[in-house]
């Protein structure tokens, strides 16, 4: 009876009957099926995989696991080379993803060189580890994320996230919150943290609308597997504005779940942010909003008067901009839509400083706040004014009104004109009128004396501005 030996092929049978019964089916089908075996010469096994990302994933994963297998079968010290099907297309391309038409490639898969000297079983020289631009904003990082009561359990879970990527609770993080308010600062603040502590680890950002577009596209240029693939070697995946998926067709969420699902199934970190808390997401696969649930779901909220004062600082400070106390605090107490536009009227109250000269006073403050934010202050009549003077100036209001004329009085009178003019629609006579019974001319000149005083006298300055922020803080 003549025993043939076996081929190489029916080895590599005989390694795949022994992963199969070591793997999950899905497991099995998705990364071990596909392998053919092409040569092996005696000391090295050549296996044929559908893609980089095969390699990657297989050196990355199963090392430990295929070893004692394949040296069983094939003999010890064995050597592993893998051949990849149109190789010289896909090493001279970048990879596609993620990528846009005319946008540099952020992913690179570096060619496979020499294989003659390999020294190592399973270790591939040539294939070194994939280069992937994070696409995260260098300067979005805890140090510039000013903490508040507002933000300070998406921001304590993040820092536990970045020194124990994957391996928290918090997976995914789900930070939500309304427009402008930090999501996507703090979500790349992580990124940029993990990056730090663990360099070996690929980072990526992107945004839901961009992965849809790569997914389109991938659709249209049959590399929905490459694109798969590309995602599933990601250790900290960060996708912002999840919302975007909702109503997306079946296939994006599909493709979005296989991802979402081995991310999570391997231990790999997730970060979604979203304008919407989860309960809130409609048209979502119900298998991706249960497991959107399954980590932490952090809300930012406005930040308080505190923290906008504390933000405000901090962003002055990068603007290299002296600003008053007052000014700040003005700012604070008048933006409360959201941190974006607390950033709008920061950098144009400089630029007015900058360019134009201006001194940086709660007047120019307030007309900032006029053209850049929503600014409701309601309409400051002659009356508040009055009042606001008299309350500051400890001046009775009947005194104020009388025809009494102490040098005091006399110049509460002027300082309480001289704001009308700056802030209400009044004509000088109205103004007169009910400011002592006075006639136009008069408030004119109680204008011109008050403006005098501010520009040579340094406390009354100061007076008028505190009394103006309470007039303006209305
Ligand atoms: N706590 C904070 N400290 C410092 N800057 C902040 C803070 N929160 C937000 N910002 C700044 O506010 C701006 C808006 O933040 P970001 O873009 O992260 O908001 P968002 O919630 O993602 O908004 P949107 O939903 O509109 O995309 C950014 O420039 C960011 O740096």
């Amino acid at each position: 009876m003549v025993i043939n030996n076996p081929t190489y092929s029916d080895m590599w049978q005989n390694c795949l009957s022994r992963i199969r019964e070591k793997t999950s089916q899905e497991e099995f089908i998705k990364w071990f099926k596909p392998i053919v075996p092409v040569n092996f010469d005696g000391t090295t096994l050549q296996l044929r995989v559908p893609n980089e990302a095969y390699v990657y994933h297989i050196e990355k994963h199963y090392i430990p696991f295929l070893r004692p297998i394949i040296y069983q079968t094939f003999g010890q010290k064995t050597k592993l080379r893998y051949s990849i099907p149109n190789h010289e297309h896909h090493t001279q391309q970048p990879a596609a993803y993620p990528q846009e038409a005319n946008t540099t490639p952020i992913s690179k898969y570096v060619e496979q060189t020499d294989t003659a000297n390999i020294k190592n079983p399973f270790v591939i020289p040539g294939i070194k580890r994939i280069v992937i631009d994070s696409q995260l904003n260098p300067n979005y990082t805890f140090d510039t994320f000013i903490e508040g009561d507002c933000n300070r359990l998406a921001r304590s879970a993040g820092m536990s996230i970045a020194v124990n990527p994957g391996s928290t609770a918090y997976n995914p993080l789900y930070v939500f919150g309304d427009s402008g308010l930090g999501k996507t600062h703090v979500a790349q603040a992580i990124g940029m943290e993990i990056k730090q502590r663990h360099p070996n680890l690929q980072v990526l950002y992107v945004s839901m609308n961009k992965f849809q577009a790569q997914y389109t596209s991938a659709v249209l240029n049959k590399e929905v597997n490459d694109f798969i693939h590309f995602y599933q070697m990601i250790d900290v995946l960060i996708i912002d504005d999840i919302q975007e998926l909702s109503g997306n067709k079946e296939s994006t969420q599909n493709a979005f779940f296989n991802i979402f699902n081995h991310l999570q199934l391997s231990g790999k970190q997730l970060i979604l942010t979203s304008d919407k808390r989860p309960v809130e997401l409609k048209d979502i696969n119900d298998r991706l909003l249960t497991r959107f649930r399954w980590g932490l779901a952090a809300e930012l909220l406005p930040p308080d008067f505190d923290t906008k004062v504390k933000i405000i600082k901090h962003k002055a400070a990068r603007l290299n901009a002296d600003i008053p106390d007052e000014v700040i605090h003005f700012f604070a107490e008048n933006i409360n839509a959201n941190i974006r536009e607390i950033e709008g009227a920061l950098s144009s109250l400089v630029a007015n400083a900058t360019f134009l000269g201006r001194k940086i006073t709660i007047t120019l403050a307030k007309e900032i706040l006029k053209v850049y934010v929503k600014f409701n202050q309601k309409e400051i009549t002659i009356e508040h004014i009055r009042n606001i003077v008299c309350d500051h100036l400890k001046i009775d209001q009947a005194v104020f009104d009388s025809t009494k004329r102490t040098r005091e009085v006399a110049q509460a009178r002027q300082i309480a004109m001289y704001l009308c003019k700056q802030h209400t629609k009044a004509p000088l006579t109205t103004i007169g009128a009910a400011i002592g019974g006075k006639n136009h001319a008069t408030v004119l000149h109680a204008c011109k004396t008050v403006s005098n005083l501010i520009e040579t006298d340094k406390a009354f300055n100061q007076m008028i501005e505190e009394i103006e922020r309470k007039v303006l803080a209305k």
